[in-house]
């Protein structure tokens, strides 16, 4: 069923993390000042070795840390022995099972091992029609001539004081971003105050969005986003709680700005209930919430062909997953708006050696096989330890 010549999986190592942020990020959940999560290696019979993360994100879906600390040791002997494009296909038998940031860590280590293997990188693999059949020369041509080389994304300003994020808004625009993300909580004055001070500063050109985190009810939303045509905001990303389909529906009724669905997607049949419902205009899509980057596509396949439209963005993990989702993003040419990965400055370290720049607002995912990055062992040896 696969080609004798793929390496098999030899051995697999997770390490667990803890990087500090750069201060604190806000969002209406919580107050994020450490990120945590699992690296895992895996070493082939060729000697290569696939990295993946696990950082899940509890307070949306998928399950803790330590759920993807006490199912790694169960898997890792089933993958072994398998040829990479088996074990691809025991994750996906496994979806269900597995915590979602467990299969994303997992399968991103086998793709990664997968395009060392082919020489393409993540992107050129994540855009061949079947990954699990052995690709032609032509085959990887064709994908690679399809892809994206750079991907535009947004910064995002965490929930704080009108003063602050009015700095923050000026400075992104200054580094060269031209859409922005803001964080806002539940107080209609405050809100509405900080989307007037950051429109004015950052004048008419820049897309300006708002996640809510699920703090609105739906009276407060219809309030805050009648007046959304005024400010020109491009989406709100989860204004009411996740459970609210039917609000979400009746919202894109009455409110003439784009809503974006999030917390509410923690799978293809989350998904589906979402899109059959008519409760999202825009899905925020984030590998490690639907189970990696391969759910992720098909979640992006079925909302592109119900018409809505899909951002891939980050769960402020490591420059591991960052990548992988950059490489994601790439693939996909249905993905048009910017993507939120720009993430990495938010962290003390990003635990790995090359560099991922931000460029006027784009990122270009690194062209050479894999995932195109390495671990920074080092440092990753420093950072640690799941306490
Ligand atoms: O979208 C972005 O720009 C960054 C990602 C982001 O906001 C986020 C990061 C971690 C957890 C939740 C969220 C979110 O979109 O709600
Ligand atoms: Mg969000």
């Amino acid at each position: 069923m696969s080609t004798p010549r793929q390496p098999t999986v030899e051995r697999m190592r997770w390490t667990p993390y803890r990087v500090p942020l750069h201060g604190s990020f806000s969002s209406a959940h919580e107050r994020l000042v450490t990120r945590a999560g699992i690296i895992v290696e895996l070493h082939t019979s060729s000697g290569t070795v696939g990295i993946g993360e696990c950082a899940p994100l509890p307070e949306f879906s998928g399950g803790t840390l330590q759920d993807v600390m006490d199912c790694l040791p169960l898997v890792a002997p089933r993958l072994q022995g398998l040829v990479l494009s088996d074990a691809l296909a025991l994750l996906d038998q496994l979806q269900d099972t597995l915590p979602t940031a467990a299969r994303c860590g997992l399968e991103t280590a086998v793709l990664d091992a997968l395009g060392q293997h082919y020489q393409c990188s993540l992107t050129t693999l994540l855009a061949l029609p079947d990954l699990i059949e052995p690709p032609s020369t032509q085959d990887l041509e064709r994908a690679a001539s399809q892809v994206r080389t750079s991907v535009p994304v947004n910064t995002v300003i965490g929930a704080q004081d009108v003063a602050a994020a009015v700095a923050q808004a000026r400075q992104a625009v200054a580094q060269g971003f031209t859409c922005i993300k803001l964080k806002v909580g539940p107080q209609l004055r405050q809100t509405v105050e900080l989307l007037t001070a950051v429109r004015a500063a950052l004048g008419p050109s820049i897309h300006l969005r708002l996640d809510a985190n699920e703090s609105w009810d739906f009276e407060l939303a219809r309030s805050i986003l009648s007046s959304c045509e005024f400010w020109s905001i491009q989406y709100v990303e989860q204004p009411l709680p996740r459970t609210d389909l039917a609000g979400m529906a009746a919202l894109r009724r009455v409110v003439p700005i784009s809503i974006a669905a999030d917390e509410v997607l923690s799978d293809l049949a989350s998904a589906r209930r979402v899109l059959a419902r008519n409760a999202a205009g825009i899905f925020v899509i984030k590998p490690q919430l639907a189970g990696g980057p391969r759910q992720s596509q098909r979640m992006v396949r079925e909302a592109t062909a119900h018409g809505v439209r899909c951002v891939i963005t980050s769960t402020i993990e490591t420059g591991i997953g960052v990548v992988m989702a950059l490489h994601l993003a790439a693939a996909m040419p249905e993905i048009t708006l910017e993507c939120g990965l720009a993430t990495l400055p938010l962290l003390t370290d990003d635990l790995i050696q090359e560099a991922l720049p931000i460029q006027n607002g784009h990122m270009e995912p690194p062209a050479t096989p894999g995932l195109g990055i390495h671990l920074d062992q080092a440092t990753l040896a420093r950072y640690a330890g799941s306490h």
